[in-house]
């Protein structure tokens, strides 16, 4: 189903590992009544894997299983999906990309809270730095649906739901 025949828009927040996609979601859904899709929850629910990483600490998730378990939803539209990658996804899913970006020294702070491993940890500091999810966003959907939004703090996190509410909400009365 194309973009104009969805009532409801269908987001993709994504970036690095702690920059906070989960946490704002979850904002974002209680805010405009949207679903929120949680893809690492999913993929673990459902078992929607194909092994375990070792090196990354993560499941290896099988994108094809994923993009089937999920498509009858996203074509009915009003979904936000909350993950790390975001090149495997269908384009025509989504109306809108956020990127989260996050200071190297809080997201630091951040995962370090979680106990990662070092090299954990350093991988994705690295991703960040590198601003890997914003070029894979890049790579993989029109430029002009991609948008970066700073997740530093409290307060960044409270004008982005509040940005993205307002959105949904003119994109629906249109
Ligand atoms: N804008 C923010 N300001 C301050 N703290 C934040 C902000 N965003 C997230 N946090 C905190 O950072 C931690 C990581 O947030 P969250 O789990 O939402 O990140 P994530 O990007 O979904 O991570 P993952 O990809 O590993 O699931 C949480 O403890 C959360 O409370």
């Amino acid at each position: 189903m194309m973009a104009e025949e969805r009532q409801q828009p269908n987001l993709l927040v994504t970036g690095t590992p702690g920059t906070g996609k989960t946490s704002l979601c979850s904002l974002l859904a209680d805010a405009t009544g949207l679903r929120h899709i949680n893809v690492g929850e999913l993929v673990k629910d459902k078992r929607l894997y194909d092994g375990w990483d070792p090196n990354l600490e993560c499941y290896i998730l099988d994108e094809d299983l994923v993009c089937d378990e999920l498509e009858e939803t996203m074509s009915k539209g009003g979904n936000i999906v909350d993950y790390h990658s975001c090149e495997f996804f269908p384009e025509r899913w989504f109306d809108a990309i956020i990127v989260l970006q996050t200071d190297n020294s809080v997201l630091y702070e951040r995962l370090s809270n979680r106990g990662y491993t070092a090299e954990k940890l350093q991988n994705n500091i690295e991703c960040e730095i590198f601003q890997v999810l914003l070029e894979e966003a890049r790579e993989s959907y029109s430029h002009d649906i991609i948008k970066t939004l700073p997740s530093n703090t409290i307060e960044d996190m409270s004008s982005n739901v509040e940005l993205l509410k307002n959105w949904v909400q003119s994109r629906m009365a249109n």
